[in-house]
């Protein structure tokens, strides 16, 4: 019965029947166009992600990582304007979202350049360098629980995972709001901040994001 599926199933069955296998961008319109007229879910979304992939264009990472993958809208996303090279690394500790994604970033057809990591931030990040090969990260997208920006952007020092030039990125500065990262990450004079104002997804809402270059 259709009412029992999760939103997100029913996500992914509107892109297995609308989007075009293969084909990354047509499977970013197509949750766009269900998540702006069906059902509201928390992806990035298509005003804020032409800013991601602005910024993520600018960086022209080889390593990436993302906190908070959900559906996989914005893995998808990114993976679509990486070198064949390079790879995204996505943290999501919700079994049912992950299995989510995972389909989703097979039909899209960039199952090469993104893993997804099951599991809390808090416990794979220190597993990165030795479990997952990661040297340093280039590039850390921010769209989990807002209260774990700050404590996971220290955590990624103290791992010895940011480079001088790491470019972080943070969803929901405005809605639901991380002032608490803001705080901390605006006051930090290892990192040059910048704000990017926008609107929250598929909402009439202000929403931002916050680019933290480190400084090493
Ligand atoms: N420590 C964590 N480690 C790994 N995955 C995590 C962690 N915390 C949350 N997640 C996962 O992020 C995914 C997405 N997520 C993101 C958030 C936090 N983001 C929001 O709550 C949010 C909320 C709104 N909103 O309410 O308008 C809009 C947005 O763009 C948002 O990112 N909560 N779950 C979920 O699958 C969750 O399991
Ligand atoms: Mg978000």
């Amino acid at each position: 019965f259709i009412m029992d599926q999760s939103k997100e199933q029913r996500i992914l069955n509107f892109v297995l029947q609308n989007a075009v296998r293969g084909d990354p961008q047509s499977v970013v319109d197509t949750i766009d166009k269900y998540c702006s007229q069906k059902e509201w879910a928390m992806n990035v979304g298509d005003e804020k992600g032409l800013i991601l992939d602005k910024i993520l264009e600018e960086a022209k990472p080889s390593t990436s990582l993302e906190l908070g993958t959900y559906c996989g809208y914005s893995a998808v996303r990114m993976a679509r304007l990486l070198k064949p090279s390079a790879r995204l690394l996505t943290i999501e500790f919700n079994a049912e979202f992950a299995a989510i994604a995972k389909q989703i970033i097979e039909f899209a057809g960039v199952q090469e350049k993104v893993k997804i990591l099951e599991g809390p931030s808090e416990e794979i990040i220190p597993q990165l360098k030795k479990k997952h090969e990661v040297d340093t990260l280039d590039f850390v997208f921010l769209d989990h629980w807002k209260e774990r920006y700050t404590p996971d952007t220290i955590l990624l020092q103290e791992c010895g995972l940011l480079r001088k030039g790491t470019v972080i990125l943070a969803d929901n500065i405005v809605c639901p709001g991380a002032p608490e990262f803001i705080n901390y990450i605006r006051n930090n004079s290892h990192f040059e901040c910048t704000n990017y104002p926008s609107h929250l997804e598929y909402m009439k809402v202000k929403d931002a994001m916050e680019k933290a270059v480190f400084l090493g």
